[in-house]
């Protein structure tokens, strides 16, 4: 059976959201700057290596500031997928400071070494114009709905035994201005900066875009729950990864995302009404119900722990 080699996107329109709170939300950022010690960037392990805001290099971290990569929602990849992009990032981007956390794990090993690494980072700096303060300050930064204010939660919670503070939601786009300092922990006095999830404002390629919209980075109506479905399985068939055969009431693998559709919707029994121009109603298989449904079975793991920058 013959796949996609490549994937293009079937629309014209780029990807692209960059509704107004994210462009105040970067100003707001950089006028914060000063007043930071260290920047910790979250992103979504599943896409270790597309869909980081490069604005945020420039602008942001300047690499002037120490920076720490987290990589969040590492319960969603393999122990194994985890090694391989830590020596990546290392030797590919010089990239020495990578965390893996799950922040439904308050005990997950990356969640214990974060604070202390945080700590020292800060303690052999320079701190720049902040050498007097007291109390060390790290600003949260990264692309919608990656974890970000889930992560301030969970080190509050155990450092300071406080209940969550930042608002966690499953859609992109919850937390929509930078928040005012909210306290870690005690000993060391530290202080997180909770900011709004930004994109790129033209996202450089339609791979990357689909793959931030498959983790969720952008709300799923603004890009079609269609097209994701249909980039979910191109990438499926890619990659050998043919445990949705089954699941979705086909018999053999397919490239053709109508036919999984229908297949789909036929095994969960979901139709629509439709009026045709004459007047007459006809029953159709509810193709939005499996795309919504198919694109759900990858995000709850359904088709294994999947990394969707890796490398064959
Ligand atoms: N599986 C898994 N889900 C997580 C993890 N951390 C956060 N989530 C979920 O991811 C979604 C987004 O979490 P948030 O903390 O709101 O993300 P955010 O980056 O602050 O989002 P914005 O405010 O949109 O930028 C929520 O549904 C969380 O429950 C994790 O480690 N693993």
């Amino acid at each position: 059976m013959s796949f996609r080699e490549s994937y293009k996107l079937i629309t014209k329109q780029a990807i692209r959201w960059f509704p107004g709170h994210m462009g105040k939300g970067l100003k707001q950022m950089q006028q914060k700057l000063k007043s930071v010690d260290c920047i910790l960037e979250v992103h979504d392990a599943r896409i270790p290596f597309s869909g980081r805001n490069p604005e945020f290099q420039q602008t942001i971290a300047g690499g002037v500031k120490p920076h720490i990569l987290v990589l969040n929602k590492k319960d969603l990849i393999t122990p194994k997928e985890q090694r391989y992009i830590k020596d990546a990032l290392r030797n590919r981007e010089r990239m020495d400071h990578v965390i893996f956390t799950n922040c439904k794990d308050q005990q997950c090993a990356g969640i214990r070494k974060l604070m202390p690494l945080a700590n020292e980072l800060i303690g052999n700096s320079g701190r720049y114009n902040r050498e007097g303060e007291r109390d060390y300050c790290v600003m949260i930064i990264g692309v919608p709905n990656v974890g970000k204010s889930s992560l301030i939660n969970v080190l509050r919670n155990r450092h300071l035994k406080k209940k969550a503070v930042s608002q966690v939601g499953a859609i992109a786009g919850v937390t929509r201005s930078v928040m005012e300092k909210i306290k870690i922990s005690e000993d060391p006095l530290m202080y997180m900066i909770d900011t709004p999830g930004i994109l790129e404002p033209k996202i450089s390629s339609d791979e990357m875009g689909m793959k931030l919209a498959l983790v969720g980075c952008l709300p799923d109506h603004l890009v079609g729950e269609d097209l994701i479905a249909d980039y979910l399985l191109y990438w499926l068939n890619k990659n050998k990864c043919f445990e949705y055969v089954p699941l979705v009431g086909l018999e053999q693998p397919s490239d053709n995302i109508s036919e999984v559709l229908v297949a789909c919707a036929n095994k969960l029994g979901v139709q629509r009404k439709i009026k045709r121009t004459d007047g007459q109603i006809i029953i159709m298989p509810d193709i939005l119900h499996s795309a919504r449904h198919f694109i759900k079975l990858f995000r709850t793991k359904a088709f294994g722990l999947l990394n969707l920058d890796r490398q064959n």
